[in-house]
Parts: structure tokens; C-alpha cells; sequence
């Protein structure tokens, strides 16, 4: 197993993995792209204090609502465009979306959709998590052998940066038919508003 952020948004990244092997299982985690940009813009804040606001990275203009597609962290939410690349070289059979916001909420749900797809037991259920209401997250509660707890690490779940409304506004409207495109491609809708 594999695991990298960037792997489902670089251009190269499914050429080269079918090049590898055709039978790969491709795992991708998504949640809203709006939440996910400022989540994206809050974390780059943490290592660049003096970086430009969001709104000045988010619109080329923002009195008109014209979103800079070309920002990294707005790229990225754009899951249609991504996947019709992924799909020149793999089947969607082969391709499982997790819900980063199930993954919150119903852990062991997701993680069931997961071992599905794998083609392995459901050995990971509910009676493997409980809910760290501090953190905010699930966490992997102590394995039967031995160890502690495993709850995600303190950079994960940091507060976000506040955006005005508006800019949230308009950054759904843009976001809103490359959503419904992706539900359709994927045959799932995530609800995202
Ligand atoms: N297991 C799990 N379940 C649900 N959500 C999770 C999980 N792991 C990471 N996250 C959230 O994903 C956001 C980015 O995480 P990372 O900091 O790991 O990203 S990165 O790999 O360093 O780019 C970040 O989101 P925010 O906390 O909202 O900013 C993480 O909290």
C-alpha cells in the first residue's frame, strides 16, 4: 500500500501507476472542496504566517465572484476534472471515494465500504473506535495486544481560518456543478451543500 495527498490531482500520477500495474485499487478521501481549500489555505497559514488572505488567493476578482481555478487549493477540489483523468486509465470499479465527513461521523461505516472494496473480511467495526469529543475525531481505540489509543496527531483538526460568507457563497456556486458532475460520474451523492 501507497498513500499520497497529491497522487489523485497530478496529471501524471494515473499513467504511470497502470504503467505499474493495472490491477491497482485506487482509494480516494473527499469532503466538501470548499471546507477542503480553507482546511488546505489554514494549514499553509501555519507555516506561512505572512501569506496573502484567502479571499486574495480565492478570486481573480472577487467583487464578480471569478474564482482563480489555478490556486492549488481550489485545483484541488475539483474532483470531476481529476477523475476524467483517472478514468482514461482505470475502470470507476477499481476506484473507491471515501467521505471525509463519514469518516467523522461513521468510521466504521466507511471503513466497511472499504474492506468491501478490498475484497477482505470486515474485521475493523464499530467496536474499534470511539468518539474523542476533545479532538473532534474518532480514534482507533487500543489494539487487543497492545499499545494506546490511536487518535489523529495534534496538527490534524486545527480551527479554520473565518471566511466571510459571501466569499463562501460564491465559492459554492462555483464549486456546485463540478460537485453534481462527480456525484453523477461516481453514482454517489455526498451532500455536499
Ligand atoms: N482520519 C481522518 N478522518 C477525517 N479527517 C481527517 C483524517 N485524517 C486527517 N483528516 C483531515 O484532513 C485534513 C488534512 O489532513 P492532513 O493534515 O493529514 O493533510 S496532509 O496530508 O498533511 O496534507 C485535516 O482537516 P482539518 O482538520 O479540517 O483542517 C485533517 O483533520
Amino acid at each position: 500500500m501507497e498513500k499520497t495527498p497529491s497522487y489523485f490531482v497530478t496529471k501524471e500520477t494515473p499513467h504511470r501507476i497502470s504503467a505499474m500495474s493495472q490491477e491497482t485499487k485506487l482509494i480516494v478521501v473527499v469532503r466538501d472542496p470548499v471546507t477542503r481549500a480553507i482546511s488546505d489555505y489554514t494549514q499553509t497559514l501555519s507555516k506561512t504566517p505572512d501569506l496573502p488572505s484567502f479571499q486574495d488567493l480565492a478570486f481573480r476578482n472577487h467583487t464578480l465572484g471569478i474564482v482563480d481555478m489555478s490556486w492549488n487549493a481550489i485545483r484541488i477540489g475539483l474532483y470531476a476534472l481529476h477523475l476524467e483523468n483517472w478514468l482514461r486509465y482505470f475502470p470507476l470499479t477499481q476506484i473507491h471515494f471515501v467521505s471525509g465527513e463519514r469518516l467523522i461521523t461513521d468510521p466504521a461505516g466507511e471503513l466497511s465500504r472499504v474492506q468491501d472494496f478490498l475484497g477482505v473480511k470486515r474485521i475493523v467495526t464499530d467496536k474499534h473506535f470511539y468518539f474523542n469529543r476533545t479532538k473532534g475525531f474518532p480514534c482507533l481505540k487500543k489494539p487487543e495486544s497492545s499499545g494506546s489509543p490511536r487518535c489523529l496527531g495534534k496538527s490534524k483538526g486545527r480551527t479554520h481560518v473565518q471566511i466571510d460568507r459571501d466569499a463562501i457563497e460564491q465559492l459554492r456556486d462555483f464549486y456546485r456543478p463540478y460537485n453534481v458532475k462527480f456525484y453523477e460520474m461516481v453514482g454517489h451523492d455526498f451532500k455536499w451543500e
